[in-house]
């Protein structure tokens, strides 16, 4: 580095969001959005405030878990995040890097990545695809990699999601709801992305097959350092894998911490509220 570089560097405003030396990875900025609606709400006619000024960061290498029932905006802040909704006020950020106005596919193109593993993995997977082109496809799309090195990866994504290669032949209509999700999550990784959305990814799972999902995750999380927004509304799922949690209610963040703090001083009575609620979804092993 020449001195003058040195000296800019030392100089250089912090990135918009950081944390100390860190810049978060994705940071939502007092994000609203509004949809419009044939019927809305007595206070407010014909919209529906789906998220009401939130504000988050998902910081290099943590999993953030949001929680929440149904209809308080946890999809459409994934949607946010992954640049399929715009807000309609409010900024987000990417690496420092201001994308509110920039589409999921504008943002693909400068090299953004960001990948989302559905609650139903038939969302993300083609029926007549087999299951070594539906991992294929997202590098030839973006025309990642020569075509030994893009076979390579087919190979080592079905390893990393501990999945026989016997399956790359398959259709996903041949395959368990487990083995299907681990497709998709596979198929989520191809790009190596800077972050993954999970929403809901094991809801749509048997009992004793969520375990699994969620230990596959913790484990990506580990070994490839994998930061990770993972959302669902039971919250002993979100507390087995989130080191941090939003809990959400209409559209606001009324409680965040990590998750020890959350379950041992939850501070709003929502959040007590949903604790005492919610048996476990999980496998009983899980729970323990
Ligand atoms: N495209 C849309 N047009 C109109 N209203 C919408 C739209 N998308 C979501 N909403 C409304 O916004 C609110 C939040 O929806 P959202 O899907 O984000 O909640 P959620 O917590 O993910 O719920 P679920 O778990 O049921 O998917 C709901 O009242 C929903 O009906």
């Amino acid at each position: 580095m020449s001195e003058l570089e040195t000296i800019a560097a030392a100089t250089a405003a912090p990135a918009v969001g950081a944390v100390g030396e860190q810049t978060p990875i994705i940071f939502l900025d007092d994000v609203r959005v509004t949809f419009k609606t044939r019927t809305g709400s007595l206070l407010h006619p014909n919209k529906v405030q789906a998220v009401r000024g939130l504000t988050l960061k998902l910081m290099p290498g943590q999993t953030l878990g949001i929680v929440g029932e149904s209809g308080c905006g946890k999809s459409t802040t994934a949607n946010v995040m992954c640049g399929l909704q715009q807000p309609t006020a409010g900024k987000v950020y990417f690496k420092g890097e201001d994308v509110t106005k920039r589409s999921a596919a504008q943002r693909r193109l400068i090299g953004r990545v960001i990948s989302v593993v559905f609650q139903d993995p038939a969302t993300a997977l083609n029926a007549r695809m087999t299951v070594h082109d539906q991992l294929m496809d997202p590098m030839l799309v973006h025309k990642v990699g020569d075509k030994a090195s893009r076979e390579k990866r087919v190979h080592d994504l079905i390893e990393m999601v501990g999945l026989p290669e016997s399956v790359l032949d398959a259709l996903p209509g041949q395959m368990s709801g487990g083995q299907r999700q681990r497709v998709a999550i596979a198929r989520a990784l191809s790009l190596e992305p800077d972050a993954i959305i999970a929403d809901e990814p094991t809801s749509a799972l048997d009992v004793s097959v969520r375990a699994q999902i969620l230990n596959l995750l913790m484990d990506l999380k580990r070994n490839l350092g994998l930061s990770m927004v993972f959302i669902s509304h039971d919250i002993q799922t979100v507390r087995y894998i989130s080191d941090e949690i939003i809990v959400m209610n209409a559209g606001e963040a009324v409680e965040r911490g990590t998750a020890k703090e959350v379950f041992e001083h939850p501070k709003d009575d929502y959040t007590r509220l949903l604790l005492g609620a919610a048996p476990s979804l999980l496998h009983p092993e899980l729970g323990k």
